[in-house]
């Protein structure tokens, strides 16, 4: 099976709706937004793992304002059995703390854990609206040695996403890379998310690529299945999918065991 690993928004009462609804073998990844602050993420990381699912903390570089902090962060993370967290720069505005950006905080993971715990890093398909490609690539290609892995922005396009894992290969990107994918969720959120973090293209491109594609952008919610039985056809340059919840947490549909595979779902879609 393709792995999925679940994002959530640690909003209030998530532990005991992830409870209901999540299986217990589910990789769940927990957002740190700006008007959140890391402390949300922290607690609802530590409870969920202590459930025992398998949970990965994101860590956000300006909204982190000390380095005593990061240290407190890590040693909760090691006595929850967190073993790897996500490192991203932040929404927010640069306070007074010491990391600007994800690179300082990717070197601090690593020393202050000694290395027992991981890290992934943000790939952008499409770009950043505030930064350019060149910069993007520089940056990954820095923090490569100090991370595991590359989540993608989320994205609406396959053909986007396989270019983009193409292009970090022949950049000398090595780490895996998992597809970012917004879950079944209303339309208009997407489509308010999608203006904000530069995402518009791809959704774009959907909406105009055929009827079987506007059908499914038609309707009140967005389903990922055709992107992700595309991009499912590729194992060899995708390692799997980071699904954007927004707490919204049914089953993924690729997961049950009734669903074709992808080269099926290929065909009859064409
Ligand atoms: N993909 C995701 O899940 C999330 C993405 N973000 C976005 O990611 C951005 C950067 O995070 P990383 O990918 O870890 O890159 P990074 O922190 O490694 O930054 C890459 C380069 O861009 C500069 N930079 C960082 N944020 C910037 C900004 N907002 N405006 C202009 N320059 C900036 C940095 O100084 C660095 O030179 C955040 O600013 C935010 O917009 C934030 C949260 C989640
Ligand atoms: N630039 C950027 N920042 C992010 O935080 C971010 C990305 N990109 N890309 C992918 C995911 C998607 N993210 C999000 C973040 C918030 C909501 C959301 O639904 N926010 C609620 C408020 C939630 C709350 O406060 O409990 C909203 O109504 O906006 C959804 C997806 C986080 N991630």
């Amino acid at each position: 099976m393709f792995p999925t690993r679940i994002e959530i928004i640690p909003s209030a009462g998530i532990v005991e709706k992830v409870q209901a609804a999540v299986p217990l073998s589910t990789t769940l990844t927990i957002t740190c937004l700006p008007h959140h602050g890391i402390e949300r993420t922290m607690e609802a990381s530590v409870k969920l793992s202590l459930l025992g699912y398998t949970v990965i903390p994101h860590l956000s570089a300006r909204g982190l304002e000390h380095r005593a902090q990061l240290s407190g962060i890590l040693r909760g993370c090691e006595a929850a059995g967190i073993r790897e967290v996500f490192a991203i720069g932040g929404d927010g505005p640069q306070g007074s703390g010491p990391y600007r950006s994800s690179l300082p905080l990717l070197a601090d993971i690593a020393e202050y854990s000694g290395g027992s715990i991981t890290a992934g890093i943000a790939g952008y398909p499409e770009g950043h609206p505030s930064m350019s490609g060149l910069d993007l690539l520089d940056a990954l290609l820095a923090k490569q040695h100090l991370a595991t892995h590359v989540v993608t922005q989320m994205c609406f396009s396959a053909p986007t996403i396989l270019d983009y894992a193409a292009l970090l290969r022949r950049e000398g990107v090595e780490l895996p890379v998992w597809a970012g994918v917004a879950g079944a969720v209303p339309r208009t959120k997407l489509l308010a998310l999608a203006a904000q973090i530069g995402v518009r293209t791809s959704l774009k491109f959907l909406s105009n690529k055929g009827t079987l594609a506007r059908k499914l952008l038609g309707g009140d919610k967005y389903s990922p299945e055709g992107l992700v039985s595309e991009i499912m056809a590729h194992p060899d340059s995708i390692s799997g999918i980071h699904l954007y919840s927004f707490n919204r947490l049914d089953m993924p549909i690729w997961e049950r065991s009734d669903l074709p595979d992808p080269e099926a779902s290929e065909a009859a879609s064409a």
